[in-house]
C-alpha cells in the first residue's frame, strides 16, 4: 500500500504558509503546542482531508477544544503512516524523529507566545498611548515581534521539510523490510503473505477475469520417505523453477507452504487459465529430475491443479476456498491432473 505522508509533502513555502494558517487557528482555540497538535492543525489548514477536518469539528463542537487523547488519535489515524504504527526496528528512529519535532514546536510557541503576550500588552497600551513616538514605538515592537515569530515559523518550516526526508528514508526502508518479510527464503519466491497482499490489492480491479491457480506437489511425504527430505525440499525449489518459467508476464506466484503454489493471473479468463494450468501439469510431468547430492532420478513428479476464477463480488477468501475446493477435488480424481468449475 502506497502510504502518503500529507503534513511533510509540501515544500518549505507551502509548509510555512500553511503554518501562518494554522497557527492562528490554535492560539484562538487555545490548543496546546504538541507536535500532534501541530500536524492536526497544519493539515486542518491545508484542507487536504475532509474526514479529518470532520472530525476535528466535532471535537471542537463537543469538547469546545481539542483534548490530548483525541489529537494523538487522530495523529495516528490520518498522518502517521501505517508501517509506523506497528515497525519496532524503525520505531526508535521516529521517536527521535517526532522529540526532534517536539523540540521545534516547543521553540515555535515560545516566540508565539512571547508575540501574544506583546500583543496583548500592545492592546492595553494603545490607550495610554498619546504621543506619534510612543505609537511609533508600539509599532516597532510589533514589527519586531512579527519578524521574530516570522523567522522561527521559517525554521520550523525547514524542519518539517528535513524531517520530510527523514520519512521517505525510513519508508524506503519499511518497504524493503516488508518486501523481505513476503519473501519464501528456500525459492525466492513470495511467501503467503505476499501472496495474500497481492491477491487483496488485484480483487477490487478484477472484473470476473482474476484466476487463481493452486499448484500442488503430488506425493511430497512419499518423495521425502523414498530420497530424504533434502531430496524434496530441492524438489520444491526445483519445481517454483518450473512455474517460474512459465509465469505470463500479468502473473504472480507465491509457495504458500510445502511443495503448494499460488499462481494468481490477472486478466485471464476461465478457459485460458485451464489451458496454463493443463500446460503446467503436463511439463511438469515430463521433467527428468535428477537429484544433485545423489545423482539418483526420481520416479516421475506430478502436480495437481485447483482453478478458480474471481467471479462477482467474491471476497479473496472465498476465491481461494474455491480453488482449495478444485484442488482437493484433483487429488482425489487420481492426482495428476487440473480442476475447475464449468
Ligand atoms: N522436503 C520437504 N518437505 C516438506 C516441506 N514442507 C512440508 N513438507 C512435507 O510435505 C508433505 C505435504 O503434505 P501433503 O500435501 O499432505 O502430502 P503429499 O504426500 O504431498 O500428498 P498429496 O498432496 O495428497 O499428494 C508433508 O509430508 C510435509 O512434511 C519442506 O519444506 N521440505
Amino acid at each position: 500500500m502506497a502510504v502518503e505522508v500529507p503534513m511533510f509533502q509540501q515544500n518549505t513555502k507551502q509548509a510555512n504558509k500553511l503554518m501562518r494558517s494554522a497557527i492562528p487557528l490554535m492560539v484562538k482555540l487555545d490548543i496546546p503546542p504538541t507536535p500532534f497538535n501541530y500536524g492536526i492543525w497544519y493539515e486542518y489548514a491545508s484542507n487536504n482531508n475532509p474526514k479529518l477536518n470532520q472530525l476535528v469539528d466535532r471535537a471542537l463542537r463537543r469538547f469546545g477544544s481539542l483534548p490530548a487523547f483525541v489529537s494523538k488519535e487522530l495523529f495516528t489515524e490520518f498522518l502517521l503512516p501505517e508501517e509506523f504504527q506497528h515497525a519496532d526496528a524503525q520505531g526508535a528512529r521516529l521517536k527521535s524523529l517526532t522529540s526532534s519535532l517536539e523540540t521545534n514546536t516547543a521553540d515555535i510557541s515560545k516566540d508565539i507566545n512571547i508575540f501574544h503576550s506583546n500583543l496583548q500588552k500592545a492592546k492595553d497600551s494603545i490607550y495610554d498611548a498619546s504621543t506619534p513616538s510612543q505609537i511609533e514605538q508600539l509599532a516597532s515592537t510589533l514589527e519586531k515581534g512579527a519578524f521574530q515569530v516570522n523567522q522561527a515559523i521559517e525554521r520550523f518550516g525547514r524542519s518539517l521539510v528535513s524531517a520530510q526526508d527523514e520519512l521517505a528514508s525510513l519508508r524506503a526502508e519499511l518497504s524493503d523490510v516488508k518486501k523481505n518479510t513476503e519473501l519464501d527464503v528456500m525459492t525466492l519466491l513470495a511467501n503467503e503473505k505476499g501472496f495474500e497482499r497481492t491477491l487483496f490489492s488485484l480483487v477490487p480491479y478484477a472484473e470476473d477475469d482474476l484466476t487463481l491457480l493452486l499448484i500442488d506437489i503430488d506425493n511430497l511425504a512419499g518423495v521425502n520417505q523414498e530420497y530424504g527430505k533434502k531430496a524434496g525440499t530441492s524438489l520444491i525449489r526445483y519445481i517454483s523453477k518450473v512455474l517460474l518459467g512459465m509465469l505470463p508476464e500479468t502473473g504472480f506466484i507465491a509457495r504458500l507452504e510445502g511443495g503448494r503454489f499460488a499462481m494468481l493471473l490477472s486478466e485471464t479468463e476461465l478457459s485460458v487459465a485451464a489451458q496454463l494450468a493443463e500446460s503446467i501439469r503436463h511439463e511438469v510431468s515430463i521433467q527428468k529430475i535428477r537429484y544433485k547430492n545423489t545423482k539418483v532420478l526420481l520416479r516421475q513428479v506430478t502436480v495437481s491443479i485447483g482453478v478458480a476464477t474471481l467471479f462477482g463480488d467474491e471476497s479473496p477468501k472465498e476465491l481461494v476456498d474455491r480453488s482449495q475446493h478444485y484442488l482437493v477435488y484433483a487429488k482425489r480424481s487420481g492426482k495428476n491432473c487440473i480442476a475447475h468449475h464449468e
